[in-house]
C-alpha cells in the first residue's frame, strides 16, 4: 500500500501565497470485488490509498484490466467500493454529484440534440434558466474550439469534435474534479495532440483537479503533475511519480527535453519490469 500526496511545484508556490492546500480526493484503503455470474468473484482493486490535492493533474497508467476505470467510477460515485472509503473534499462519496464531472466514452452524446443542446442539457436539468444555459453553452463551445458548430448534430462531427463537446458538456456545470477515462484514446495522433494542448490550456485557466486514465505513457507525462502506475490484477498502486517539468508545457519543446524522455523511459520500464507483478 502506498499513500501518495499529489502536488506540483507550481501549485505549491501558488498555495503558499493563498490558503493551505487540501486534499480534493482521498482514496483510503479501497478494495473492489465484483461478483460475476459466470466465474468466481473477481478482486479488481486491492487496498488502494491515494490523496490528490486540489488543482493537481494526475494520470493513472497500468495494464489493461488493472482497475483504472473502476477507480474512476468509484470516485465518480457510480461504483461503491466493497472495502474502504473514497472522499471528495473530506466527504465520503455516496453517489455521483455535480462536484465531479465524468468524461467517459460510455456517456455518449445525445444524438437527437444539437451540439449546443448537449452542452446545455445538464444545466437545464440543474434548473439554470434557458437564456443563461444558452449563453454558458456557447461560451464553452468557443473555449473548446467549436464556435460555429452549435446547431450541428453529433453524427455530423468528427471523433475529436465529439470529444470536445463531451468536455464542454462536463465543464458546463463547473465541477471541481474532472474524471477522464481515456478521453483521447480513439483519436488520430494529430487530433489527440491538439486536444491535449486544449485540455492543458483549460486546466491552466481553471485549475480543476483532474484524474486522467490513459494507456499512453507519453500523454501521461506530458499532461500530469503526478503519474500513478498500477500493477496487474488485482490492481494496486505500484508507484507514484512526480513529473517535475515546468509549465506551461509545449509538446514541441518537451520532445527535446531530456527529463521528459527520461520520465517516459523510466515509466515504460516500470510497466515492463517484472511482468509477474503487472
Ligand atoms: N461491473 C463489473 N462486473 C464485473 N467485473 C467487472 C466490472 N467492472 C469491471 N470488472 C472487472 O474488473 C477488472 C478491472 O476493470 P477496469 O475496466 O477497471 O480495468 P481497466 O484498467 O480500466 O482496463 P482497460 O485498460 O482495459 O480499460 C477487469 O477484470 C474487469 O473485467
Amino acid at each position: 500500500m502506498k499513500v501518495a500526496t499529489l502536488r506540483s511545484d507550481a501549485q505549491t508556490m501558488q498555495e503558499t501565497a493563498r490558503a493551505p492546500a487540501q486534499a480534493m480526493i482521498e482514496i483510503d484503503h479501497v478494495s473492489q470485488r465484483f461478483e460475476t455470474s459466470g466465474r468466481q468473484s473477481h478482486l479488481a482493486l486491492s487496498d488502494i490509498s491515494l490523496s490528490v490535492e486540489e488543482g493537481a493533474f494526475v494520470s493513472i497508467l497500468g495494464p489493461s484490466g488493472c482497475g483504472k476505470s473502476t477507480l474512476l467510477y468509484i470516485v465518480g460515485g457510480f461504483v461503491k467500493p466493497t472495502e474502504g472509503v473514497a472522499k471528495v473534499k473530506g466527504h465520503a462519496i455516496t453517489g455521483p454529484g455535480p462536484d465531479r464531472g465524468p468524461v467517459f466514452q460510455e456517456f455518449a452524446l445525445f444524438p437527437w440534440k444539437t451540439v449546443l443542446g448537449n452542452v446545455m442539457y445538464g444545466l437545464l436539468q440543474q434548473g439554470v434558466k434557458k437564456s443563461e444555459a444558452d449563453a454558458r453553452g456557447r461560451k464553452l463551445l468557443e473555449m473548446v474550439g467549436l464556435k460555429g458548430y452549435e446547431k450541428f448534430y453529433p453524427k455530423e462531427l468528427s471523433g475529436g469534435m465529439k470529444q470536445r463537446v463531451a468536455i464542454a458538456r462536463t465543464l458546463a456545470y463547473d465541477p471541481a474534479v474532472l474524471l477522464m477515462d481515456e478521453p483521447f484514446g480513439a483519436l488520430d495522433a494529430h487530433t489527440r495532440t491538439r486536444l491535449q494542448n486544449d485540455l492543458l490550456d483549460i486546466w491552466d485557466r481553471q485549475r480543476k483537479t483532474v484524474l486522467f486514465v490513459t494507456h499512453s505513457v507519453e500523454e501521461a507525462v506530458y499532461l500530469s503533475d503526478k503519474v500513478v502506475v498500477m500493477s496487474r490484477s488485482p490492481g494496486r498502486i505500484k508507484e507514484v511519480i512526480d513529473i517535475d517539468l515546468p509549465r506551461p508545457r509545449k509538446r514541441a519543446d518537451l520532445l527535446q527535453n531530456a527529463r521528459f524522455q527520461k520520465h517516459i523511459v523510466d515509466i515504460e520500464k516500470m510497466i515492463d519490469d517484472r511482468p509477474e507483478d503487472m
